[in-house]
């Protein structure tokens, strides 16, 4: 699903920010993401979803080795992937409703359907009095809701978020991760940053931790059991 041999990484003339990093992410696996700020969990991320390119080493996504993509090559891959940004990256201009629909409009989905799947999971996420309402209507917390929910309305072969649980209470930050684990258990392949320890042990999947831009595989305690 996701392999990575010998991966360094380096932003322009700077130090390497990743070294030698092996991954091998079996599909329809559940991991989460930890390291201190600043370790690189960000880089490794953006590495798997496409964003930046690695300075040596190779990627492999979906059995595809990723420097013998073309670029026409590369919307139908990114499509397979959903991601939750830091910022989260909302179309201001579109509605709650809108933003998480366009996935759906953009592949061609019967307009019909996509409102009521649209409006079922903007549910789900606790944001059903706000479906008119438009990004910057929203607090920090919902605003993030509203990006996990469009990450996921397409139900990706491979879901990517970075910190999704980081302004939300801990009652929703549950909520989530339950959300994370409906869409796991029918196929996705989750990949989640967190610092949040508590959730790490409730949910107990495997753990890659990053520290000084290396990265250690750990067993999670379901694992273990
Ligand atoms: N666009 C960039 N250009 C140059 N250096 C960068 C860039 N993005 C990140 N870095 C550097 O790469 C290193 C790793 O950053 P990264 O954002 O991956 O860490 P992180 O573990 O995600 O941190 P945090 O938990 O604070 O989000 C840091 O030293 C950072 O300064």
């Amino acid at each position: 699903m996701v392999r990575f041999e010998n991966v360094g990484m380096r932003y322009a003339a700077g130090p390497e920010v990743l070294h030698d990093i092996d991954l091998d992410l079996e599909p329809g696996g559940f991991f989460f993401l930890t390291g201190p700020s600043g370790a690189g969990k960000s880089t490794l991320l953006k590495l798997m979803y496409l964003a930046e390119r690695p300075t040596r080493g190779r990627i492999s996504l979906f059995d595809r080795d990723i420097a013998g993509l073309t670029r026409a090559q590369l919307p139908a891959l990114r499509r397979r992937i959903g991601v939750v940004f830091q910022e989260f990256r909302l179309i201001e201009h579109l509605s709650a409703l809108d933003n998480v629909a366009l996935p759906l409009r953009i592949a061609g989905r019967d307009e019909a359907r996509v409102k009521d799947h649209v409006v079922d999971l903007l549910h789900w996420v606790g944001l059903a009095d706000h479906v008119h309402a438009l990004p910057r209507e929203l607090s920090g917390g919902q605003q993030q809701r509203l990006a996990i929910a469009r990450a996921v309305i397409s139900q990706p072969s491979l879901l990517i978020a970075d910190e999704p649980t980081g302004n939300v209470d801990d009652a929703i930050a549950l909520r989530l991760l339950y959300l994370f684990e409906e869409l796991n258990r029918r196929g996705t392949t989750v990949v989640i940053a967190t610092h949040n320890q508590a959730l790490i042990e409730r949910f107990g999947h495997p753990v890659l931790h990053i520290e000084d831009g290396r990265l250690e595989r750990r067993p999670g305690s379901r694992e273990l059991a």
